[in-house]
């Protein structure tokens, strides 16, 4: 093979998501099937030992694509020459932490992994933010990266928009590869607002195939928006292979492309549109083309969407009010 790889670097290496993910990268779901890769993995130093039996593991697959792993816990080795950066490790919320104490944790980790890529990322860097509070975060690391283009930075929504489309078919019987056009808008967090009202359902629209406002408010958007928390109740583990999986239909949906006549949902840095101050990384409808998300515009929204993405939009200034009093941003 006479292609250059790509390097990918994934933070949290040997945590359940990241254990989800790497085989897939480096069998070609992330970026190709005709795409090298180079795998560079960010642990903690307790967590080198499992990254290196990781990738005893992932030799062991004798992966055609796979052109190499490095495993450090140093952000500036890990970013150096970053094509594509997956930030999934992060601090995890325990007993008796309050939300400032989880941002600031994170502060401190995704404020020096922001000022690496900064420093050490190829000029083409794209960025995936995974680990919670994921829009945050994402923010956090865009401050730390002033040379970088700020729409390098996304927050990953994608898990919900899967999850949304997965109970929309449900309800209507109709396939999920015949549902386009959902969105998902705002925070990665109980706020988000999944919304039907643009979505089609096998050509027709989503809303009036479904036709009961009430299950949309007290069965559908809840559903979505406490998947995470139903999913941890189950387990008792958060998600991991469906947020592996959602985090490879990211990148390959940034850098292929969205189908004609279709759209999916990041965390993306807002221009202002719909109404969502401008800076702030909050999901919304985008298509992708030439590597590039774009959000789609002129959407009518109407009160019932209007109040809710206001809401979620809320959580996240006030998410970014709270890392600034902290000196993050
Ligand atoms: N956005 C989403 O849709 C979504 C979905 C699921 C999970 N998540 C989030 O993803 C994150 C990871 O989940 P997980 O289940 O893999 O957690 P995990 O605890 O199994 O793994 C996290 C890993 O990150 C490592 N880590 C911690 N700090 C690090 C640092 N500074 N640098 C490098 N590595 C570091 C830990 O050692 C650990 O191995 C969590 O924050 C979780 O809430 C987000
Ligand atoms: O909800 C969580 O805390 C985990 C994750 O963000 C998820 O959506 O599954």
């Amino acid at each position: 093979m006479t292609r250059t790889p790509v390097n990918v670097t994934v933070t949290g290496a040997a945590g359940q998501i990241g254990y989800a993910l790497l085989f897939r990268i480096a069998s070609g779901q992330l970026l190709g099937a005709d795409v090298p890769v180079k795998l560079n993995l960010l642990e903690i130093p307790q967590g080198l030992k499992a990254a290196e039996g990781t990738a005893m593991e992932l030799d062991d697959c004798a992966f055609p694509l796979l052109q190499g792993i490095d495993i450090t816990d140093d952000p500036n080795v890990a970013f150096d020459g970053a094509n594509v950066a997956l930030l999934v490790g992060a601090r995890p919320r325990t007993k008796g932490m309050e939300r400032g104490d989880l941002l600031e944790a994170n502060g401190g980790i995704f404020k020096p992994q922001g000022k690496a890529i900064n420093d050490h990322a190829a000029d083409d860097i794209k960025v995936l933010v995974v680990g919670n509070p994921a829009n945050t975060n994402a923010l956090i690391a865009q401050a730390a990266a002033p040379d970088v283009p700020a729409e390098r930075f996304t927050a990953m929504t994608r898990l919900d928009h899967n999850r949304a489309l997965s109970q929309l078919s449900k309800k209507t019987g109709v396939p999920v590869s015949e549902i386009t056009k959902l969105t998902i808008w705002g925070n990665h967090s109980a706020t988000q607002y999944p919304d039907v009202f643009h979505a089609e359902v096998a050509g027709k629209n989503a809303a009036e195939a479904v036709n009961d406002e009430q299950w949309l408010a007290e069965t559908f958007i809840p559903t979505v928006a406490k998947r995470g928390a139903a999913i941890i109740e189950a387990r008792g583990a958060s998600s991991a292979a469906s947020a592996a999986n959602a985090a490879i239909d990211h990148v390959f949906t940034w850098v292929n492309g969205t189908p004609a006549g279709d759209w999916t949902s990041a965390g993306v840095v807002s221009d202002g549109s719909y109404g969502v101050p401008e800076g702030l990384i909050s999901s919304f409808p985008v298509t992708a083309k030439d590597g590039k998300f774009e959000i789609v515009q002129g959407l009518e929204i109407n009160e019932f969407s209007r109040a809710r993405i206001d809401a979620s939009v809320k959580e996240l200034e006030e998410e970014r009010e709270a890392v600034r009093g902290l000196g993050l941003i």
